[in-house]
């Protein structure tokens, strides 16, 4: 008998399990799926479509409209979850806090979630409450505040639909000969529609990190930052650790304690910055694991998933031990089809410290991401260019 135990796992399928349900079954939550089976708990996984990834990994699934805060609530009831663990921003926020009144646990909080499902609430908190450094920024729902924003702020800006991610409907304006199309990609581009935008200045920075922050039983824990680079707003490769100034780095941990200490709960927070100089910028923060944070998959002893699983559980993060140069490299084909194949796997994997994930996606249509490559190596610049060849190694035939 251990007096000080808090938690108490039962058995998947038995009567006392301890039950998650997934909302978002994408490779992300694939991950977090495979840690927490490792503890014997029981996964429900909820996508838009059928045999995303995490439900591969799952132990059921529903397939909804995670919007629809009645289909949501639905399975939420006949589920009845310990947690309730969100894995995209595209859900019906309201319903979760709601729930949570009712006394179902959302990770790491209802308000955390339905803040960052929506690029406002998260910016807002950020700049106005928190005052925290941003890009500058206006939210406009006509093409005329549009342009008046543009304006305002003047070119270069970034716009970007309210609630999107992965940079859809993303888009740079440098000259006026694009403001209608990125109104356009805005309007259509998003994960809920047409609706307001948020017009950003944009930051020039020297490179951009994501601090993964894990909050958990035993307090807040770092990991080391991960350099990444984006192309059309969504992430390409990223590597650990980044090195950074010793002030860059401490202002970047007081960034995202800020933020996360608001937000609150238990799990890991993506908190994304911006560095110039010593200079840090918060740009926006994911209250789960981060694609960017991949990396960790080799990069450290316990990956961000396995951290997630850990922190959610109420479980002890004594330690993060990080084990040298690292990168990810993603696998992003373009095309449709619904029975897409991967060879070179052997030439991929010949090279010595590369591993590969590949998603299982069901259905390919347009770009999406669809695997990762990591690799380790004796320094970044090796790391990465291991990653990159093991993606250029890939025929991926459609
Ligand atoms: N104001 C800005 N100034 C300069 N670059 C920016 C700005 N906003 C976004 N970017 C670039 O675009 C990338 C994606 O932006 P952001 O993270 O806001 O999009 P997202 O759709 O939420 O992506 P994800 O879901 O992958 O985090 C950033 O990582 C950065 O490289
Ligand atoms: N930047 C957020 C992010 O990377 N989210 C990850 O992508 C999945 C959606 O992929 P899909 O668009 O290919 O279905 C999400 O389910 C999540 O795992
Ligand atoms: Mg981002």
């Amino acid at each position: 008998m251990n007096n000080v135990s808090k938690v108490t796992l039962g058995t998947p399928l038995k009567a006392n399990a301890h039950r998650v349900l997934l909302c978002g079954a994408g490779e992300l939550g694939k991950e977090v799926v495979i840690e927490l089976q490792r503890f014997g708990v029981e996964v429900i996984a909820v996508d838009r479509y059928a045999n995303a990834p995490a439900m591969q990994v799952a132990h059921r699934s529903h397939v909804i409209d995670m919007l629809d805060a009645q289909a949501l609530r639905g399975v939420v009831e006949l589920e009845k979850p310990d947690l309730i663990v969100p894995e995209i921003e595209a859900i019906a926020t309201a319903e979760l806090v709601k729930l949570e009144d009712e006394g179902y646990r959302i990770i790491p909080t209802a308000r955390a979630v339905d803040l960052t499902m929506n690029r406002e609430g998260i910016r807002r908190l950020a700049a106005e409450q928190l005052g925290l450094s941003t890009s500058p920024y206006r939210f406009v729902e006509t093409k005329e505040a549009f342009v008046d924003a543009i304006k305002t702020i003047g070119l270069p800006v970034v716009v970007k639909p309210v609630m999107s991610s992965s940079g859809k409907g993303q888009s740079t304006v440098s000259d006026e000969a694009q403001i209608n199309a990125a109104w356009e990609y805005a309007q259509t581009g998003g994960r809920a529609g047409k609706g307001r935008v948020i017009v950003e200045g944009f930051v020039t920075f020297d490179y951009e990190i994501t601090l993964l922050t894990v909050r958990h039983a035993g307090g807040v824990s770092f990991c080391e930052p991960i350099g990444h680079r984006q192309e059309d707003g969504d992430y390409r490769e990223s590597w650990q650790p980044q090195q950074m100034s010793a002030k860059a780095l401490e202002r970047s941990r007081e960034v995202a304690l800020k933020i996360t200490d608001n937000l609150g709960g238990y799990g890991v927070y993506g908190v994304e910055l911006f560095i110039h100089g010593d200079d840090v910028y918060f740009s926006e923060v994911s209250p789960r694991p981060h694609d960017t944070g991949l990396v960790t998959l080799v990069s450290q002893d316990l990956s961000e998933f396995a951290l997630h699983a850990r922190a959610i559980l109420g479980l002890p993060i004594p330690e993060i031990r990080q084990q040298g140069p690292s990168a990810s490299a993603v696998i992003l084909p373009e095309g449709e089809s619904s029975e897409v194949a991967f060879s070179g796997l052997e030439l991929a994997l010949s090279e010595k410290d590369v591993q590969l994930r590949l998603f299982g996606k069901p259905e390919l249509s347009g770009r999406r991401r669809m695997g990762v490559a990591l690799a380790k190596g004796s320094s970044i610049e090796e790391a990465r260019s291991k990653a990159e060849a093991a993606v250029r190694a890939i025929d991926v035939r459609l």
